[in-house]
């Protein structure tokens, strides 16, 4: 079971948001503990904190640095730790010292080792860092935004309160992972803080850090962390509650206390004339992130354009660039795939340059061949029109990227056509409307698209990316 799976099964079964710091930490050790040698010590407490806690939490997070910092002795505490907790819970390994150099070899070890479920991540190396975890599809990664270290302010609030790094690194990091892949951890003693991050990433879980600190106000952080569902925010225990010999009664009573909260959003939300958290998640697009993804990499750009035919158009589509996203090329081959999979052929064929890489991952996770049409013929070599192989008579998928007049994908599907294949569909991402699909259809190819042009400007309208001005310009086009 995946990650966010778990997790929310033990929400809703433990009935809590709640998650447990397991920090080997003989500072913080209670005295009632001191009397065999420091491991064995720990491991009492630590047994003691999941055994009190299982049924109140959604998740444990053992932070690597207190159990590396033991040695050897240290590390075999953390494979003792990790087997204790209840196969039901995750565990979210925390493990913010990575490097970029040993990332794809701490992944694997964490991931398929360990067999921790999530880890969180520092962002300063970027998303180099991050892909290797992002590559085990049932984990996820929680991305360091902010921490409450008054030493960290200089950095997070730059350049200015308005735009500050923080909010820039949430920004960054939602194009690396889908929501289900990539969280964001958040460490604020300011609900103000927590409320930016949560207006910048509604869609995100949240895994809050350091609220307790300065006797933070609880109401304030729920407040500003809970989405619309009074749900998407993890909360971290007191520290000095582990302490406590009444560790399972004070979770408990913690508990009630933030589902009290909790209770009243859902509450709030469906007694209210205009239950929006509902209704923006049943009347959001399907594909409502990964438009906003596509824009946020300058796929989508606003402007004035000049087209092949030398129309000028307000907008440009640049799909080349999600071959250097991984993730996001791989939402986009999914939601491609959604509709070639409905179609009969013996082959894809790709339009050269920009649908050749999309074109060959659909045939690698649809296990088909593929061919492409050659944009120019060589005066050399084998001369060939079509590379690949294939034989006359079988019927060929045509993949491009956007249509706009339709002409290049006609052109390419008229060159398979005349060495003998069929073509009858053609698949896009994007659909520019104003009645190509009607030219397609009139020169016999049925057109499918992803998305139209319209879906896209509305979704990046709602969303705020673009103004009422961009919006009206774009609808009269
Ligand atoms: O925003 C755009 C517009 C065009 N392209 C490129 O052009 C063809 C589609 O144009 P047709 O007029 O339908 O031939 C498309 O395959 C792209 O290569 C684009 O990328 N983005």
């Amino acid at each position: 079971m995946n990650f966010f799976d778990k997790l929310h099964n033990n929400i809703s079964q433990n009935k809590s948001i709640l998650f447990v710091g397991l920090d080997p930490n003989p500072e913080m050790m209670p005295a009632r503990y001191q009397h065999q040698d420091i491991i064995s010590n720990l491991w009492s407490w630590l047994q003691f904190i999941i055994s009190e806690t299982a049924d109140f939490v959604c998740a444990y997070k053992p932070t690597l640095g207190f159990y590396e910092a033991l040695g050897i002795p240290g590390l075999e505490l953390l494979q003792k730790t990790l087997a204790a907790i209840p196969s039901h819970i995750p565990i979210i390994l925390d493990a913010k010292h990575g490097d970029l150099n040993t990332s794809t070899i701490f992944a694997r070890t964490v991931f398929t080792e360990w067999g921790v479920d999530a880890i969180t991540l520092s962002p300063y190396t970027g998303q180099d860092h991050v892909a290797p975890f992002l590559v085990y599809p049932d984990k996820t990664v929680f991305i360091l935004c902010s921490t409450s270290n008054p030493g960290a302010e200089a950095l997070q609030q730059y350049p200015s309160k308005e735009s500050p790094l923080y909010l820039q690194v949430v920004q960054e990091s939602k194009n690396w992972g889908t929501p289900e892949q990539l969280g964001l951890e958040v460490g604020t003693t300011n609900a103000d803080v927590l409320a930016k991050v949560r207006q910048a990433a509604p869609e995100r879980i949240i895994m809050a850090r350091s609220i307790w600190a300065g006797g933070g106000n609880l109401k304030n952080i729920l407040d500003a962390g809970l989405n619309n569902s009074g749900n998407g925010l993890l909360i971290p225990v007191p520290q000095d509650m582990l302490a406590s010999q009444n560790l399972s009664e004070e979770i408990q009573f913690l508990r009630a206390e933030i589902n009290q909260v909790r209770e009243g959003i859902v509450l709030d939300g469906s007694s209210c004339a205009v239950w929006l958290p509902d209704v923006s998640a049943v009347n959001q697009h399907p594909l409502h992130d990964l438009i906003l993804q596509l824009y946020d990499i300058d796929c989508i750009m606003f402007g004035n354009f000049v087209q092949a035919s030398g129309a000028v158009f307000p907008y440009y589509i640049d799909l080349r660039k999600i071959i250097s996203n991984p993730q996001i090329f791989n939402q986009v081959l999914s939601s491609y795939e959604e509709i070639v999979k409905n179609l009969t052929f013996d082959r894809l064929a790709g339009i050269p340059y920009g649908s050749l890489p999309t074109a060959t991952g659909l045939a690698l996770r649809l296990h088909c061949p593929m061919i492409f049409p050659r944009k120019e013929v060589k005066a050399h070599g084998t001369r060939k029109l079509i590379e690949g192989n294939f034989h006359a008579g079988e019927t060929v998928v045509v993949i491009d990227d956007i249509l706009i007049s339709g002409k290049s994908v006609m052109e390419g599907a008229d060159k398979l056509k005349s060495a003998g294949l069929n073509v009858h569909d053609i698949v896009v991402f994007i659909d520019h409307e104003q009645g190509v699909k009607d030219k397609l259809q009139a020169n016999g190819y049925r057109g499918h698209a992803v998305l139209t042009i319209s879906e896209i400007t509305t979704v990046l309208h709602q969303a705020g990316r673009i103004n009422d001005e961009q919006f009206l310009a774009l609808t009269a086009e």
